[in-house]
């Protein structure tokens, strides 16, 4: 009823010549191909289809262990896919055996030096927090992006690599994945994400607790019935087929319903019900005269079989 009402509306008013001009609209502003360069030392970026980005920590012979290079990584790429128009959503994985080992032990004993240091002990604070807000503003990244980010994981998930995952939008993991929140082993609180994030993705604080102060080893199936993730497979490989999948599902629909949703998601985790609907209310006055309302309403109402072409953005 909706859809017909909308679709009478929009015949001849100023909306019901854009169908056309989007059929007549030339390929090349319409197909998805990177333009924007992506070379990292510690990343692999690759294109998986058009509009899905594949981003893999890549450093297989140290357990992808997340390094100095890794963490600047991980902050500009996510900063830069948030303006790619060829991306729409994102594949995060880590290689065949690890998704990562967390941070890169050595580099963490070099942060003692700071510590162990001379210096006046304000003069140490202060270096530190500065080196722990750049790894929390690398992190926070991903949630800063708009496109959806989904994150496939095998093998070890350990430390930074569970406050990695939890500011992603969609979890997948094998059967062979686990998880450890390692760091009070290693004499620290977690503080890149894990303690803020992770009560919101598990239900059960009580067991956000435990995993956070035992450090206990968490199977695939756990994270599957609390809620980590939210599917499981039997090997890598039809892991990263569903998440392919469900990638270019996401980048088929409207980039601007899509991206709102994300920021609409997480603006409503973190609010009031009442704030999350007033947050709505402004966003859609804006979103709801883009001319995809139309042409998603339109396909809809046609019962066509395809998608309809949404312009870039
Ligand atoms: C301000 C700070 C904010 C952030 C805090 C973050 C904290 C954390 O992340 S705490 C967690 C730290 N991580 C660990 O304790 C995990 C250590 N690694 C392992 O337990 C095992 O490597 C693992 C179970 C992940 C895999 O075992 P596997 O038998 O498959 O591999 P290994 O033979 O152990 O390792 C292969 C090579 O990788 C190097 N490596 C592994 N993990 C790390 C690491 N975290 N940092 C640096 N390097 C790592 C390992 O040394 C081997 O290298 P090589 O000897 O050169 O072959």
């Amino acid at each position: 009823m909706l859809l017909r009402s909308l679709y009478r509306k929009a015949a001849g008013t100023p909306f019901s010549g854009l169908l056309s001009t989007l059929q007549h609209t030339k390929p090349h502003m319409l197909a998805a191909s990177m333009s924007t360069t992506y070379n990292y030392e510690a990343l692999k970026v690759e294109t998986l289809a058009d509009y899905v980005i594949g981003v893999q920590l890549n450093r297989p012979d140290k357990r992808n262990a997340i390094n100095n290079v890794m963490w600047r990584e991980i902050g500009e790429v996510f900063s830069k896919l948030a303006t790619d128009p060829d991306c729409r959503s994102i594949v995060l994985s880590g290689d065949r055996k690890t998704f990562t080992a967390g941070i890169d032990m050595g580099e963490f004993v070099e942060m003692a030096s700071i510590v162990m240091g001379d210096e006046d002990i304000a003069r140490k604070c202060f270096k530190l927090k500065k080196i722990i807000q750049t790894y929390q503003e690398s992190f926070t990244q991903l949630e800063k992006c708009p496109k959806p980010i989904i994150c496939a994981i095998n093998g070890p998930c350990v430390g930074a690599g569970v406050d990695l995952i939890s500011a992603t939008d969609v979890r997948y993991c094998t059967a062979d994945a686990w998880f450890q929140v390692k760091e009070v082993d290693v004499g620290l609180a977690a503080d890149v994400g894990t303690l803020q994030r992770l009560p919101k993705l598990i239900g059960s604080q009580s067991l956000v607790n435990e995993l956070c102060l035992t450090c206990r080893v968490m199977g695939a199936s756990e994270a599957l019935s609390c809620g980590l993730v939210s599917r499981l497979f039997v090997d890598r490989e039809a892991m990263m087929a569903a998440a392919l999948a469900s990638a270019k599902l996401i980048a088929s629909n409207s980039p601007v319903a899509v991206q709102a949703t994300k920021m609409s998601l997480l603006y409503s985790r973190d609010h009031t019900v009442e704030e999350g609907l007033q947050f709505m209310a402004l966003l859609n006055m804006s979103m709801l005269q883009s001319e995809d309302v139309r042409l998603a309403a339109m396909s809809q109402l046609e019962r066509s079989k395809s998608k309809p072409t949404f312009a870039k953005m």
